[in-house]
């Protein structure tokens, strides 16, 4: 189980079998190592068991993000953390933050990156997977940062689902699953909100060396076909499924 110590400072990686060598290795000294070995002794830090295997999953609105990660989760045995999803369960569970949360992704804008990333961290930790498909975050450089200081996990792959707009608007209305979302004002709206927020984010994981472009248009299998090799390079993404 992933587990992380939330009065930690977020300069501090969450991931303790490393904290001991980072904290040496940074000051350099004896003394700063054995500090950071009393400091796990007395219970302060919670052991890191395993650092989790992250895939971000990016693109925008109707790119086909949600259908592919139901594709990724069967054959390679990732936990899906649909950042939208987990949003709307908010809004249905009637939490403080709801009427917030609804009103946000009516008007087709992004949620404060605290709630959202709290909610991420929730499921994190309470799952016993150590790899996890994060669906639809970040949508901003601030979510992004958000999620470093609080998570402290670098993603391993970034997916962009790259589609044309006409394509993702004509999947949208047609998408019919009843979202408050998903009218053509609100589409418009976080198409928008994707080229200005979403796409430096993009831009940023491009300029890393972490990001994979999919070309989204065609069959959903076609595009499953450019998404299969990306993973099966990684030796913790063996297929689950053959
Ligand atoms: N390759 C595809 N071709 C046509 N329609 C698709 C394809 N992939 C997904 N869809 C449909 O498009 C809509 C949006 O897909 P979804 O996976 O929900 O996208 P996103 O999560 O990026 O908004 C859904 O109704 C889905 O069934
Ligand atoms: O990290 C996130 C993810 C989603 N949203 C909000 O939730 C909506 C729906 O997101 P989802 O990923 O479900 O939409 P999709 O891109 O899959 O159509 C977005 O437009 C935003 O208003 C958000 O604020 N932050
Ligand atoms: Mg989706």
């Amino acid at each position: 189980m992933w587990r992380r110590v939330a009065s930690l400072s977020s300069s501090i990686s969450s991931y303790s079998t490393s904290f001991v060598a980072q904290t040496a290795s940074r000051l350099n000294t004896w003394e700063s190592l054995t500090t950071a070995m009393a400091q796990q002794a007395k219970g302060f830090i919670a052991p890191k068991e395993k650092t989790p295997f992250i895939t971000f999953v990016l693109g925008g609105p109707g790119s086909g993000k949600g259908t592919q990660c139901v594709k990724i989760v069967e054959t390679f045995g990732f936990t899906h953390l649909s950042a939208g999803d987990l949003l709307r369960r908010e809004i249905a569970s009637d939490s403080a933050d709801g009427a917030m949360i609804l009103n946000t992704i009516r008007e087709g804008k992004i949620v404060p990156s605290q709630v959202t990333v709290r909610l991420i961290q929730k499921e994190m930790e309470s799952s016993d997977n150590d790899k996890f498909i994060i669906d639809g975050f970040p949508r901003t450089e601030e979510n992004r940062v958000s999620f470093e200081q609080f998570i402290g996990v670098e993603p391993k792959v970034v997916l962009f689902f790259d589609c044309p707009e006409e394509e993702m608007v004509k999947r949208l209305l047609n998408r019919n699953q009843g979202r408050v979302d998903d009218n053509l004002e609100t589409i418009k709206t976080r198409l928008k909100v994707f080229e200005a927020l979403s796409l430096p984010v993009i831009n940023y994981y491009s300029q890393r060396g972490n990001l994979y472009t999919i070309r989204a248009k065609g069959t959903e299998d076609e595009i499953f076909e450019q998404v299969l090799p990306i993973f099966t390079t990684f030796d913790v993404c063996q297929r689950a499924v053959e």
